[in-house]
């Protein structure tokens, strides 16, 4: 069983190809990054996976079925919270959308708010938040979707860098708690190796598979594993 299946995969804008027979698959509860170049066509190929966008060719299978809106959740490069919603009521979108009562969707994402760090944040906007919180409160309302899989855009690009090793290190928290199957988009090859357990390097436009590494380190990393000979 694989939660992604990724097969020659092709997609081109304008006569322009931008992938160029992509392959991979992902197990469930797997941490995979994609590194690419700028422009590469990274977005292009979350956009497949997530069913947003058709390919000319290939094919994208997630949890057994071909890829279409509601199988992956998609966490975008930019946080995109409402800033006329309550943080809890924008973690709380997505259920939402899905029909699931405000009651019981606030219910499930105030449920998420401690391990996500949010707590006693339920009724601030969210130009009360600091930018890491703003990212957790984003990836709440992703993994709120309850999807088989996350698909996370960046998710840290914007953040200072001590802050954004906070995130690195509680993400890989909650994630070892919860092992959701997650594909990250990241242009940190630091951020990439501590999080994943394998990093798929794809190459300057148009995409084609350039590696596909397995990361050997032990689980749970830490501050620590950043200066450990093979991490380096
Ligand atoms: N809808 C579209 N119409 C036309 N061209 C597009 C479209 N979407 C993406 N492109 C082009 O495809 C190429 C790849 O874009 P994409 O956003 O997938 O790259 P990326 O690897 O995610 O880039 P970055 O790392 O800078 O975010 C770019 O040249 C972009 O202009």
């Amino acid at each position: 069983m694989t939660a992604v299946s990724v097969t020659e995969l092709r997609r081109a804008f304008d006569g322009t190809p931008v992938l160029d027979g992509i392959d991979f698959d992902i197990a469930p509860g797997e941490f995979v990054s994609v590194i690419g170049p700028s422009g590469s066509g990274k977005s292009t190929l979350f956009g497949l996976i997530a069913g947003l966008d058709t390919p000319d060719s290939g094919s994208v299978v997630v949890g057994g079925a071909p890829a279409a809106p509601g199988r992956a959740a998609l966490m975008p490069q930019k946080d995109l919270l409402f800033p006329w919603r309550s943080v809890l009521d924008n973690c709380s979108l997505g259920l939402e959308v899905q029909g699931v009562s405000r009651a019981r969707a606030r219910a499930a994402a105030r449920k998420l708010f401690p391990a996500f760090g949010l707590e006693g944040f339920e009724d601030a906007r969210p130009f009360q938040l600091s930018g890491g919180m703003r990212q957790r409160a984003a990836l709440a309302r992703t993994v709120l979707q309850d999807r088989d899989v996350l698909l996370l855009d960046e998710p840290f690009g914007a953040l200072d860098s001590l802050t954004r090793t906070d995130m690195q290190l509680w993400l890989q928290q909650v994630w070892l708690r919860d092992r959701w199957t997650v594909l990250m988009i990241t242009h940190d090859v630091r951020e990439a190796v501590l999080l994943s357990d394998r990093v798929l390097v794809l190459s300057p436009r148009p995409a084609r598979n350039r590696h596909d590494m397995r990361v050997p380190l032990a689980r749970t990393r830490s501050l620590a594993t950043l200066t450990d000979p093979e991490f380096v």
